[in-house]
């Protein structure tokens, strides 16, 4: 398409204008803009997906902060990428006190694009130029929230994110169409307490939230400690599935 927005990939901007405050949006506005500049030289998202920034991946991972308590939060993003959905994420911590992002990106580039993000966009972010597996265990402790898009399939992104779930954190997994197979494979290795929700930015999508994780199939109950006081639920309306055992 040649001219109009969507060349620059602000497409669906408006529809995010209307739920965020000015200062948010103004900070996702520094991010996309960035990423648009940086893609050109890294392969931030995929190509095909630029003309549809906004809506495919600001409005995906802005979803998911309507699933965690309003209160301060460590949050973790594994496998941040071009920043999706972690430094979206920080857009909208910025504005509650104490608040804190960490990204673990092991791509020197796309690390230094985060960091360069989080800078230009006054975010309470930390990048983490390395492997999951290297910081995931200094990382884990007191965290709220561990998030990861499109990072592996399930089984694989439990034993990643297994020290944060273990420390108490719940985990945000977006899913797609596969997300009940995904869990299916999930459960000849795992025992866990989840929902699966819709995703409002794809009707095929789910959003897995993981409230506690165990290696076999007994019963299970998360670990005390990281989740927010007087937290009665994670949030975020009714779930589409829940599954123990
Ligand atoms: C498919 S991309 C998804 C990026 C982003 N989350 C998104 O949804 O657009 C997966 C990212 O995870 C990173 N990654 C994969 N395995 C990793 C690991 N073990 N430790 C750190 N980063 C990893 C890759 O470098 C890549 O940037």
């Amino acid at each position: 398409m040649k001219g109009g927005k969507r060349e620059n990939g602000s497409a669906g901007r408006e529809a995010i204008a209307a739920v965020v405050s000015r200062e948010t949006l103004g900070r996702l506005t520094t991010i996309a803009d960035l990423l648009v500049k940086w893609q050109k030289t890294i392969n931030l998202v995929a190509p095909a997906t630029l003309p549809d920034l906004w809506a495919r991946h600001v409005g995906d991972s802005l979803q998911l902060v309507h699933h965690v308590p309003q209160t301060p939060l460590r949050w973790v993003d594994l496998g941040s990428g071009g920043g999706f959905p972690g430094l979206v994420v920080a857009a909208v911590l910025a504005e509650r006190d104490g608040a804190h992002m960490h990204l673990v990106e092991s791509d020197t580039r796309k690390a230094a694009f985060l960091r360069e993000a989080a800078r230009l966009a006054q975010l309470p972010v930390t990048v983490h130029a390395a492997r999951i597996e290297q910081v995931a265990q200094a990382l884990a402790p007191g965290t709220h929230v561990v998030s990861a898009r499109a990072l592996a399939p399930l089984p694989k992104l439990l034993d990643l994110a297994a020290p944060f779930l273990a420390a108490g954190a719940i985990g945000l997994f977006p899913k797609g169409r596969d997300a009940e197979r995904e869990l299916t494979d999930a459960a000849r290795s795992w025992t866990l307490d989840c929902d699966l929700r819709p995703s409002t930015s794809d009707p095929e999508g789910r959003i897995l939230l993981v409230r506690g994780a165990r290696r076999g199939t007994d019963t299970i109950e998360p670990q005390s400690g990281a989740r927010s006081p007087g937290e009665p639920d994670a949030g975020g309306g009714p779930p589409e599935a829940t599954r123990r055992g």
